[in-house]
């Protein structure tokens, strides 16, 4: 694998200076999360530092843009998830959110979801670190034992992309997957992470396309609903996953395979959203589940 820098540099992780609060560190990651989501090419139809992908109205500098403005929400979700809120108080937060995301980019929609995913993270982060719950738990457990029924319970927005997929489609979409503890993390995207920084250390984007390809190959998106309908969804399932039965970042010609594959993609106007946030998070998750250092496990269920 010949992994490429990318093209922006990330901001530093301040989790080394000590007068970092746990909320803002948290927060930290997350951004960065998203930052290197960006920095990740090719992510078939995705925008990325490379091009936009399937996307005509926004670019990497409007995603840079959406992250840097959503960083201290995310700080107030981990500090919400350490006062035991509810999904009340966290969905306040994250309207909040949506909020100064629109401002940042002009009124387009970046991170919805990712605000919804990834802040959903925070949240269970801050949970965990209050000693509200079980610290063996991963985060997507708590979510799903702490807000997995007002997820489901809660207010719906009867227009959005994805109802409108989940009415069509019968696609349980993000919500779902949040109220199920986000299993594409943990079974998916945060393992195919794992196995291709191991295969190849150091080649951390080359690891994050094949996790992105893995996510795409059985994530029903409702972002690939929205815009390809069945057909849609089907073609970019079973395209991603001939690039993993090809061996992924694992075959020499790899990136030439992707690179056509996003071009298909981009034809197609096929841009699958909730894949790339699901990257996001396991990207996150890789930083916030270490194992910990005395041997005992993380509870993964
Ligand atoms: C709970 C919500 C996420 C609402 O969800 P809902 O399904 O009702 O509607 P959407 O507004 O469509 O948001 C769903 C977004 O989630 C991502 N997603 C899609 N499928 C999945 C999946 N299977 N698993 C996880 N996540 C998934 C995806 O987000 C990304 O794509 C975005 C771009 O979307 P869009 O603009 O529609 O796509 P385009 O193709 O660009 O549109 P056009 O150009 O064609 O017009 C972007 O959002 C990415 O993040 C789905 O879009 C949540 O919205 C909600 O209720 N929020 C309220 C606040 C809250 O509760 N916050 C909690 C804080 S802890
Ligand atoms: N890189 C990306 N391209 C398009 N939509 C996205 N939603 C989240 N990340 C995205």
């Amino acid at each position: 694998m010949n992994a490429r820098m990318s093209a922006a540099p990330i901001s530093p992780v301040a989790s080394s200076s000590p007068e970092c609060s746990f909320p803002d560190r948290v927060a930290t990651w997350a951004e960065r999360s998203l930052m290197l989501e960006i920095e990740t090419w090719p992510k078939p139809g995705l925008v990325s530092h490379v091009d936009t992908g399937s996307h005509t109205d926004m670019d990497a500098d409007t995603f840079r843009r959406s992250a840097i403005a959503l960083r201290p929400y995310f700080a107030a979700l981990v500090a919400a998830g350490m006062r035991n809120a509810s999904m009340t108080v966290l969905r306040k937060i994250g309207l909040r959110a949506e909020r100064a995301m629109l401002s940042a980019t002009g009124g387009v929609n970046t991170h919805r979801g990712a605000i919804f995913g990834v802040g959903l993270f925070c949240a269970a982060a801050g949970l965990r670190e209050a000693g509200l719950v079980d610290a063996r738990g991963t985060l997507g457990a708590v979510v799903r034992r702490r807000w997995g029924r007002e997820i489901l319970a809660g207010p719906r927005l009867p227009d959005s992309h994805g109802e409108m997929a989940g009415t069509r489609y019968g696609a349980g979409g993000a919500r779902q997957e949040a109220a199920q503890g986000f299993p594409s993390v943990y079974a998916i995207g945060l393992p195919a992470l794992r196995d291709a920084q191991s295969l190849a250390p150091g080649h951390d984007e080359a690891a994050r396309v094949q996790a992105c390809f893995t996510l795409i190959a059985t994530v029903e998106d409702t972002n690939l609903l929205h815009r390809g309908g069945a057909e849609g969804l089907r073609f970019a399932q079973q395209a991603a996953q001939a690039f993993l039965d090809n061996g992924g970042v694992g075959d020499p010609a790899w990136e030439q395979c992707a690179g056509r594959i996003h071009q298909a993609f981009v034809r197609r106007r096929l841009s699958p959203g909730g894949s790339a946030d699901l990257l996001a998070m396991s990207v996150f998750a890789m930083e916030l589940e270490r194992w910990p250092s005395d041997g005992s496990t993380v509870e993964v269920e």
